[in-house]
C-alpha cells in the first residue's frame, strides 16, 4: 500500500508559500513549511518556491541551507520542484536590476529580462510541453498562470552521453520565447505558479507528487 507521499515546502522567507502548502495539500501530500534539515531531506519531496528578487531569493535559500539540501537531495535522486523564482536560481545567474547574482548552477545560462513591450508577464499564458513530458500528462488545457519579468531564455544543456536530456518546456510573451517548466531527473521546476494554475496547475502537482515513489516501505512487488 502506498503511503501518503510527504513534502516539505522549504521555507525561506518568501511569501506566498500558503498556497503552496495549501495547493500540495489537495494534490494529496502532507506537507511541512519548514528550514529544519532533516525534515528537507527526509521528506519524498522538496518544494523551493519564491516570489521576489533573484538575488534576495538565492541570499534566503542559502541563509537557511538550501543550497545543501537541494544538493544532497539531487545527488541522491531524491526530487525537487522550484517554482517561479525556485525555477530561476536553479540556473548559473541571474541579472535583475543591472545585479547579477549566482544561481545554484543546476543548468547553465542566466536568467534575463523578458524582452517584450508589456513586463511583468501577468496572467495566463500557454505552453509547448516538451517531448515526453511527464509533468504535464493528461492536462489537455495547457493554460497556467504567470508573474515574472524575468525567465531562462535559452537553454544551453546538451545530451550527455547516455544520460537522458532535460524536458523542456517552453512558453512565449510579446514575441519572447522563453523556459516555462524543465524536467530533469530528480529536479523539477515551473516558471508559473501552479498553485495559481487552477484544474491545470493541480494535475500538474499530482502527476509530479505520483512520481515521489511515496512507497519507500520496500515491499516492492
Ligand atoms: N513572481 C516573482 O516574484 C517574480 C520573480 C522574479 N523577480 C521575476 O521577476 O521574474
Amino acid at each position: 500500500m502506498s503511503k501518503v507521499p510527504s513534502v516539505v515546502v522549504l521555507d525561506h522567507g518568501s511569501g506566498n508559500v500558503r498556497s503552496v502548502v495549501r495547493a500540495l495539500e489537495a494534490a494529496g501530500a502532507h506537507v511541512d513549511l519548514t528550514a529544519d534539515r532533516a525534515r528537507a531531506l527526509e521528506a519524498d519531496g522538496l518544494v523551493v518556491p519564491g516570489v521576489g528578487a533573484y538575488a534576495a531569493t538565492i541570499a534566503q535559500v542559502r541563509a537557511v541551507g538550501g543550497h545543501r539540501v537541494i544538493e544532497q537531495r539531487l545527488a541522491g535522486g531524491r526530487p525537487v520542484m522550484g517554482i517561479c523564482v525556485g525555477l530561476q536560481i536553479m540556473f548559473e545567474s541571474g541579472n535583475e536590476h543591472g545585479e547579477r547574482s549566482e544561481g545554484l548552477g543546476q543548468w547553465p545560462g542566466e536568467v534575463t529580462r523578458l524582452q517584450a513591450d508589456i513586463v511583468p508577464h501577468m496572467g495566463w499564458n500557454s505552453i509547448e510541453a516538451g517531448e515526453g513530458s511527464r509533468l504535464f500528462d493528461g492536462i489537455e488545457d495547457e493554460r497556467f498562470y504567470f508573474v515574472h519579468s524575468y525567465a531562462a531564455r535559452t537553454w544551453e544543456m546538451e545530451r550527455i552521453g547516455p544520460i537522458a536530456a532535460p524536458v523542456v518546456t517552453w512558453a512565449q510573451h510579446g514575441g519572447d520565447r522563453f523556459i516555462a517548466a524543465v524536467e530533469n531527473g530528480a529536479l523539477t521546476a515551473t516558471q508559473f505558479h501552479p498553485e495559481k494554475s487552477g484544474a491545470a496547475g493541480a494535475r500538474l502537482l499530482r502527476n509530479w507528487l505520483a512520481g515521489l515513489g511515496a512507497d519507500r516501505s520496500g515491499a516492492h512487488a
